[in-house]
């Protein structure tokens, strides 16, 4: 949007329309003294006066409604940013899963190891592998697969907009797209999570070639360098590409353990943990099998030992020695925290699972806000939920209390913000507006289910993507990963 600095700037009564001026933009009323009528005649007469009397003349409304929404995302991710993470957890909408919840692939689970012990470190103690709806995780950031206007869409995408609140739009807004293959980061604002960083991945079909290839290995690399950049130390992935993008799902699994493995190893100070978050079991099939070629105590640490010490002339590896049983053991104790990690990521996955190949956007209501299941210990439920489920359970008793709205979450407009109303199951006007704003914004916005998007909806997300080439001059913060990650 454009906004006038010259002679065609409005004059302070909004009734008229200058000569000067687009019809469809009228300038809020002015403080001053009742303003001159103006003849209305073939031809409407503007008093040059009133066009360049500095004291009448105020921002159109529009550029103040601007200005406020500028301040409203801008001040509350700066409040956000500076909460503690119990007052973070009180503006939380929806359930949350804490990172101590969630086992990484090797830690055992009451980690009673010797300072001896700790020494024998793996990268399997900086990843997990969590099957479940990334928007409840509680870490520094989640990684959004969005496309190239960071509009909003469908997918995770749709999730993380929905889940964060119409901030997220607004701050998304200000940073021009983002190119495939690049990252910007967020506030994360109603998510557990303190951050977002939108990634876009390569549209496949089911194709891959190098430069998908090459592209989606650069998602990854630019979104941990911005964790780097913003010091975040728990970041989560969601499987990027593999769903509407077609990306397909094993190729894709093993760039993003290639990646994350190599990352670390060479970052190991820099980060507690990377979780790929896979929602769908084919996803969670394929990185239970292939986690431990890439983290798993008998890889890179172990393995540079095993070979040290076949350098120093014990050539063969000792069959059964403590050694291997320690890697049997790592590995018994993997499969049984995998098992565990099924049971309660199950019931959390049941919790926000559709039906493998349904968009997660068509979770009803409740899904979102039942308390979890009995001996699912991952998910805790943040007060705003807690409170929906009371007032749900109400409902359905029947008793029907007025017990006025929920408390506004901070950053919503009283009433609630569009997607809360979306996600109550109260589609309103405002609701369906932010749907048709976000659609009518992003070609590739969602339908409300995964249909299989036409190729010219994923053109166009592409065409977005050259035309903003074209146009954006990189009008983009510091560090929002457009810089060469292998910086
Ligand atoms: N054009 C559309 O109608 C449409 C529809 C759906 C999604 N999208 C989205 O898809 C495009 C990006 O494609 P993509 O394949 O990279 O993303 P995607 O289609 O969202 O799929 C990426 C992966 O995320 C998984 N996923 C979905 N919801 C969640 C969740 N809550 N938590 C964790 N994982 C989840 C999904 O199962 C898939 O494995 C963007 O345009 C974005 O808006 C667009």
């Amino acid at each position: 949007m454009r906004v006038l600095s010259d002679c065609r700037m409005k004059p302070s009564n909004p009734n008229t329309t200058s000569a000067f001026e687009p019809t469809n933009r009228r300038a809020p009323f002015s403080t001053q003294p009742p303003l001159l009528a103006l003849s209305f005649s073939a031809h409407i007469t503007v008093s040059l006066g009133l066009l360049n009397s500095k004291t009448s003349y105020q921002k159109p409304s529009h550029h103040g409604t601007m200005s406020k929404k500028k301040k409203e995302w801008r001040a509350e991710k700066e409040r956000l940013l500076s909460l503690g993470v119990e007052d973070r957890r009180k503006d939380y909408r929806g359930n949350y899963v804490p990172l101590d919840k969630i086992p990484t692939w090797a830690n055992h689970d009451n980690n009673t190891a010797t300072e001896e012990e700790q020494k024998s470190f793996s990268l399997a103690d900086k990843v997990s592998l969590y099957k479940g709806d990334i928007t409840t995780l509680e870490v520094d950031a989640i990684v959004n697969a969005a496309n190239s206007s960071l509009l909003g869409g469908g997918g995770v995408d749709g999730c993380i907009h929905r889940a964060a609140g119409h901030l997220l739009y607004e701050e998304c807004h200000s940073l021009n797209g983002c190119d495939t293959g690049k990252a910007k980061i967020t506030c994360g604002y109603d998510l557990p999570a303190k951050y977002v960083i939108h990634t876009v991945g390569p549209i496949a079909r089911g194709n891959v070639g190098q430069s998908q290839r090459d592209d989606l290995e650069s998602c990854y690399k630019y979104s941990l360098k911005l964790m780097k950049d913003n010091n975040l130390r728990s970041v989560a992935f969601p499987c990027i590409s593999t769903g509407i993008y077609g990306f397909p799902n094993e190729p894709a699994a093993e760039i993003a353990l290639k990646i994350a493995h190599d990352w670390i190893q060479s970052n190991q100070d820099e980060i507690d943990r990377v979780i790929f978050c896979v929602f769908l079991e084919t996803d969670y099939e394929i990185y239970k099998r292939k986690m431990s070629d890439f983290f798993s105590p008998d890889n890179d640490d172990h393995k540079n030992e095993k070979d040290a010490g076949m350098e120093e002339g014990n050539t063969e590896p000792v069959e059964g020695g403590e050694e291997d049983d320690a890697d049997k053991k790592d590995d018994k104790q993997d499969e049984e925290i995998m098992s565990q990690q099924d049971e309660s990521t199950e019931d959390v996955t049941m919790q926000s699972q559709e039906p493998e190949g349904e968009s997660p956007d068509a979770k009803s209501m409740d899904e979102e806000t039942k308390p979890p299941e009995k001996g699912d210990a991952t998910v805790e439920v943040s007060p705003t939920a807690k409170k929906k489920v009371e007032q749900e359970s109400e409902k359905d008793t029947g008793k029907k209390e007025d017990k006025g709205e929920d408390p506004p979450v901070a950053g919503e407009e009283k009433g609630g913000s569009p997607e809360k109303k979306m996600q109550t199951g109260q589609p309103d006007e405002a609701g369906k507006q932010m749907e048709e704003s976000t659609k009518s914004e992003d070609p590739g916005a969602d339908t409300g289910q995964e249909p299989e998007v036409p190729m010219e909806v994923l053109e166009a997300d592409q065409s977005v993507t050259t035309a903003k080439e074209s146009n954006t001059s990189n009008s983009t913060k510091d560090g929002q990963g457009d810089k060469n990650p292998q910086e």
